[in-house]
C-alpha cells in the first residue's frame, strides 16, 4: 500500500460524471461534466481550461472532494478521496480573507484551522509573509491592503500548511494585468522552490499555457468532455510575460485555441439559452 502510494499520482480523476438537480426544481438534471479521467503527476502543475459553465469549477471541487462524483473515481496518491482531500489546499478566486484578522493573523490562520496554537502559528506566518514579500504589512488588514496583496496572503495562506496538492480556482483573474503577471511570476517561483502539484483552473488560455506542464482542454457543456491534453515543453524558469513572445509559445497556443475556439462559442451560446 505504502509502496503504491509512493508510485501513484497526486491526483487520478476517472469516468469522472457530475450531475446535478436541475435549477427550476421539476426533478430534472442536469450533467455538467462527463466521463472526465485524467492524472496529476506528483509536482506537476496542470491547467484546465475551457468555456464558462463547462465544469472547471467542478471538477477541481471533486478533487478537493467537496463534491463526490455521480459516477466514476477520484484518488489522491492512490486512495479514494472520501471527503475533503486532506492533501490538497484550494484558492479561490474570491477573497477568502477575513477582515477582522490582519495579515499575519490570516497566514496564521491556515495552520490554526489545523490545531496549531495560535503563537506558534504566527511566529511560523512571519516567514511565509516574507517569502510573499510582505514582512512588512504584517499587521494591516485585509482592506488596508492592495488586491495584489492580498492575494499574497491569500497564497501564503494556504502554502504554509504545505499540502502536496493545490487547488486554484482563477485565483488571478480580478487581478489587473500588471499585478496578475507579477503574481503569476511569483507563484511559479514559490512553485519551483517546492514542487507541489498544481491543478490550476483559469479561462485564459495565454495564462494557462505560460504556466503550466501540460494545459487539458474541457468542451463547453452540458456533458463537458475533456476534449485535449497539450505538454508544455517550455524552457523554465519562466517570466510569464516574456514566455508569450516566443515562437513556441505562439505555436502552442494557435494549436490549442483551434480546438478551444468553437467551445467557447458554443458555452457562449449555452449561457444564453438557459
Ligand atoms: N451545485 C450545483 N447545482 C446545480 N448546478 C450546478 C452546481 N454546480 C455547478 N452547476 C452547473 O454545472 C455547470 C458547470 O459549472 P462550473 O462552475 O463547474 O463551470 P466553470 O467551467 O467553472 O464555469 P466558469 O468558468 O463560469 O466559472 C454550470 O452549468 C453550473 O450552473
Amino acid at each position: 500500500m505504502a509502496e503504491a502510494a509512493a508510485t501513484a499520482p497526486a491526483l487520478l480523476l476517472e469516468g469522472v460524471t457530475c450531475t446535478f438537480p436541475s435549477p427550476d426544481g421539476r426533478g430534472r438534471t442536469y450533467t455538467a461534466v462527463q466521463g472526465a479521467s485524467f492524472t496529476v503527476a506528483d509536482g506537476e502543475f496542470v491547467s484546465i481550461v475551457g468555456p464558462t459553465g463547462s465544469g472547471k469549477s467542478t471538477l477541481l471541487n471533486v478533487a478537493a472532494g467537496l463534491l463526490a462524483p455521480s459516477e466514476g473515481r477520484a484518488l489522491a496518491f492512490g486512495e479514494p478521496i472520501g471527503g475533503i482531500n486532506r492533501h490538497a489546499g484550494y484558492m479561490f478566486q474570491a477573497d477568502a480573507l477575513m477582515p477582522w484578522k490582519s495579515a499575519l493573523e490570516n497566514v496564521a490562520a491556515g495552520l490554526e484551522f489545523r490545531g496549531v496554537p495560535r503563537r506558534e502559528a504566527e511566529e511560523r506566518a512571519r516567514p511565509w509573509l516574507a517569502r510573499v514579500g510582505l514582512e512588512r504589512f504584517g499587521d494591516r488588514y485585509p482592506h488596508q491592503l492592495s488586491g495584489g496583496m492580498r492575494k499574497r496572503v491569500a497564497l501564503a495562506q494556504t502554502l504554509i500548511v504545505d499540502p502536496r496538492i493545490v487547488l486554484m480556482d482563477e485565483p488571478f483573474s480580478a487581478l489587473d494585468i500588471q499585478t496578475r503577471q507579477m503574481m503569476e511570476n511569483e507563484l511559479l517561483d514559490l512553485w519551483s522552490a517546492d514542487r507541489k502539484s498544481v491543478v490550476f483552473i483559469t479561462h485564459d488560455l495565454e495564462e494557462a499555457i505560460a504556466m503550466s506542464d501540460r494545459v487539458l482542454v474541457l468542451s463547453a457543456g452540458p456533458g463537458a468532455r475533456l476534449i485535449g491534453e497539450y505538454r508544455i515543453a517550455l524552457e523554465r524558469p519562466r517570466d510569464v510575460a516574456e514566455i508569450r513572445m516566443t515562437p513556441h509559445f505562439l505555436d502552442l497556443h494557435k494549436e490549442i485555441w483551434g480546438l478551444l475556439r468553437e467551445e467557447v462559442l458554443k458555452g457562449y451560446a449555452q449561457t444564453r439559452l438557459r
